[in-house]
């Protein structure tokens, strides 16, 4: 049993991971694999580690049955399936470790810090203090390894499968090479042992054009041949990166909140390296295996003794490679880390560069990144340090095996069972073959690198997306009331953030979410675009499960204006439509004056055509915030969801912005979010959050009547409120 375990046993990179590790130890064991990053997102897995619910949620949400105990050290002895016990080393270190069984009077340990161990009862005693742990049993959700790598498979060769026409071609012109390429050889050792001793020069003529043909023959075959690669490529990583990318678009929300944006480009950028490695095989390894194994052939011909000879280099070859594999697959595969790790660092140092300036923290990062730069290059280091000595190596033993064979090919030569031509011919086969053999470990270790982008690419891809986008269904027309039932919402791992939580809009009334920042009121609002599925409770448009409708309807009935808006690249006008290319001028012109943005928008340097973003004029939270509210209502949505949405804004303009929500409120749900009491008063009805909860609701009016913090405020700076 133990040597069973040993193969599934998962090491945790660092401290935090332990929980996870042990998660990914057992998957093993029943067969089924999920990488640590994806089991660190589901199970909220933060710097601190893993709460056990965390690994209660993670578990279950990947098809395992977990159930949370406080058990006894008896009862450990009699589990029929694995268990995660959470156990605390050396009296102060929290730690989760696996238990997978009782022998011979002892537990059999898989510990993510160490190894698969055994521990006497007494020893488990000392650490397992919190008695909890977590019994783990697979069902029939459970996706087993064999099922995941033929989806994987599948997913790869549909991408090359358009490709196989033309890599069809590929092959065949490369045998042509590889046939054209031995002519050389077998052109030199006629030219030596017949057409020259007979001094007829009529056939060194005829034979010298024979050879001349057949060398350009071989350039133009092999120009086409590149030719045509070069178009696979091409083609081939804008199929790769379009079927990557626009995957990653429908990924959960959850997904991007756990992820670093220089990460996924990283990942992105690792994409070229499969493309290099098709490219690579099929263009220098095909071709030098197929000259390889003619030559060998040719060899044997000429001299069984010789091709004997050089197959015995073979094993010695081979040997080396084994060798040296897995330390080169594993600093591939740390490279390729660190470079994700230093491009998101690169990312979050220009994007923060207002803080590092304004804390005058230039050097501080700078040094930060100094280091991980440095980081990175040691692994580029190591893993060319790795590269050159297994180069050194292969090459010694290709100098050996070439002065071998020329100095067995000498002696047969002397003892006239060869001729001179013979040899010559020999040693420039035997001269193909080594870099043949070479090259085919070469290919060998770029096709490991490129599994590890493709793993690593996949990862992401193989991730359930949040729905299916070609779905057909039907669009919501018209929304009376939305309702929130009893909602209770956490992230996972974490402690419940909403509970009991009941709120209704409806057409007619400005309704406010007020609570105190941290409480949770974004994360409604983001709850309410389903980007978060709901622990219990229910949601309600008119009448109708949130669940049982479609998220794009959803979506495309909700106009939101969250808190941070973003701003793309592109004019103001493209900012506003969002990539409606075909909108028309009178209709854009309407819409702006029946909400009044015109007399803003027109203040910008060249109006709607001003460009934003990146290359384009900084414009303040106050205009983005104004941008962000046309670019909400340009869609006509049903459902208003405003996050802290006047925050930036002045007087006035919060005022052009409430009176515009006035206006709207008969025709649209509206929903307020706001920590700022003077804006939650112009608002019809108030929902106050507070310890997780709506703890009263009612018009400010009502709300002033009794002990709350909307009254306090204007008990406390002695405030009369003005309806208007
Ligand atoms: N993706 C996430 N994963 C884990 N925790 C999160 C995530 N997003 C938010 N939180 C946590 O949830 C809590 C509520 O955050 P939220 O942004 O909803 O509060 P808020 O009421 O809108 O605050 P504010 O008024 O300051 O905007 C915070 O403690 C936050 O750290």
């Amino acid at each position: 049993m133990i040597s069973q375990i040993r193969i599934k046993h998962v090491k945790q990179r660092d401290q935090s991971d332990c929980g996870v590790a042990c998660l990914a130890t057992i998957l093993r064991y029943f067969d089924s694999e999920i990488s640590l990053e994806r089991l660190r997102e589901i199970s909220g897995t933060t710097k601190e580690g893993t709460t056990l619910l965390g690994l209660f949620q993670a578990a279950n949400e990947i098809g395992l049955k977990a159930d949370g105990f406080q058990g006894r050290l008896k009862d450990l002895k009699s589990l029929k399936n694995p268990a995660i016990l959470h156990v605390i080393i050396n009296q102060e270190l929290q730690h989760y470790i696996c238990l997978f069984g009782y022998r011979n009077g002892k537990f059999l340990i898989s510990d993510p810090a160490e190894k698969i161990k055994y521990l006497t009862e007494q020893d488990l005693t000392e650490i397992w203090k919190s008695k909890a742990l977590l019994l783990l049993k697979p069902t029939n959700k459970l996706k087993r390894s064999k099922e995941q790598k033929s989806k994987k498979k599948n997913w790869l060769l549909s991408l090359v499968k358009e490709d196989y026409g033309i890599l069809g071609i590929a092959t065949f012109l490369g045998i042509i090479i590889s046939v054209l390429g031995i002519s050389t050889a077998i052109f030199s050792q006629r030219l030596i042992d017949d057409i020259l001793p007979s001094q007829d020069s009529e056939r060194l003529i005829l034979g010298l054009t024979l050879l001349t043909t057949l060398l350009l023959a071989k350039s133009g075959v092999l120009y086409l041949r590149t030719l045509i690669i070069l178009r696979q490529s091409k083609d081939f990583n804008n199929r790769i990166i379009k079927k990557f990318y626009s995957a990653l678009l429908y990924l959960p929300k959850r997904f991007f909140d756990t992820r670093k944006t220089g990460e996924l480009i990283a990942r992105m950028n690792d994409t070229n390296r499969i493309q290099r490695t098709i490219s690579f095989v099929l263009g220098d390894t095909l071709i030098q295996l197929l000259l390889g194994l003619t030559s060998i052939v040719f060899v044997f011909t000429y001299s069984w003794e010789i091709g004997v000879l050089l197959l015995s280099f073979i094993p010695i070859y081979l040997f080396v490679i084994w060798k040296f594999i897995n330390p080169i697959t594993a600093g591939q595969r740390e490279v390729m880390q660190s470079y994700a790790l230093n491009e998101s660092n690169y990312v979050d140092t220009i994007q923060g560069i207002e803080v590092i300036k304004n804390q005058t923290k230039e050097s501080v990062f700078s040094k930060i990144t100094e280091s991980i730069y440095g980081r990175f290059q040691n692994k580029v280091y190591h893993l060319g340090y790795i590269g050159l000595k297994y180069g050194i190596i292969t090459q010694v033993v290709g100098v050996l095996a070439m002065t071998s064979i020329l100095a067995f090919a000498s002696f047969l030569v002397l003892r006239n069972k060869l001729q001179i031509g013979e040899l010559v011919a020999l040693t420039s086969m035997a001269g193909g073959i080594f870099p043949a053999i070479e090259g085919m470990t070469n290919a060998h270790i770029q096709i490991r690198e490129a599994k590890i982008a493709f793993d690593r690419m996949y990862e992401f891809t193989s991730i359930e997306p949040e729905f299916n986008p070609t779905i057909t269904f039907q669009e919501i027309k018209e929304v009376q009331s939305l309702t929130v039932e009893n909602l209770s919402f956490r992230f996972p791992g974490r402690k419940q953030l909403l509970k009991e939580f009941n709120l209704e809009l409806r057409k007619g009334k400005t309704v406010c979410l007020l609570g105190e920042s941290g409480g949770g009121k974004s994360t409604f609002i983001q709850i309410l675009q389903k980007f978060y599925t709901q622990e219990g409770g229910c949601i309600k448009l008119d009448n109708q499960e949130y669940s049982e409708i479609n998220t794009t309807a959803i979506r495309s009935k909700i106009g939101v204006v969250p808190q941070e808006i973003k701003i793309f690249n592109g004019s103001l006008l493209d900012n506003i439509l969002l990539g409606v290319s075909d909108a028309e001028p009178k209709k854009i012109e309407a819409f702006m004056l029946k909400y009044g943005f015109d007399e803003y928008f027109n203040q910008f340097p060249q109006s709607y055509g001003t460009i934003l973003g990146e290359e384009g004029v900084n414009i303040s939270g106050g205009q983005k915030q104004l941008v962000g509210l046309a670019r909400a209502l340009w869609s006509n949505p049903e459902i208003l969801l405003l996050d802290e949405a006047t925050s930036a804004l002045d007087r006035k303009t919060e005022q052009f912005v409430l009176t515009i929500l006035k206006k709207l409120k008969e025709s649209k749900l509206i929903l307020l979010v706001t920590h700022r009491i003077t804006t939650a008063a112009k608002s019809d009805k108030i929902y106050i959050l507070e310890n997780n909860t709506i703890s009263q609701s009612g018009s400010p009016s009502e709300l002033l009547k009794n002990g709350n913090f909307f009254s306090d405020f204007y008990r406390e700076n002695n405030l009369k409120l003005i309806i208007n």
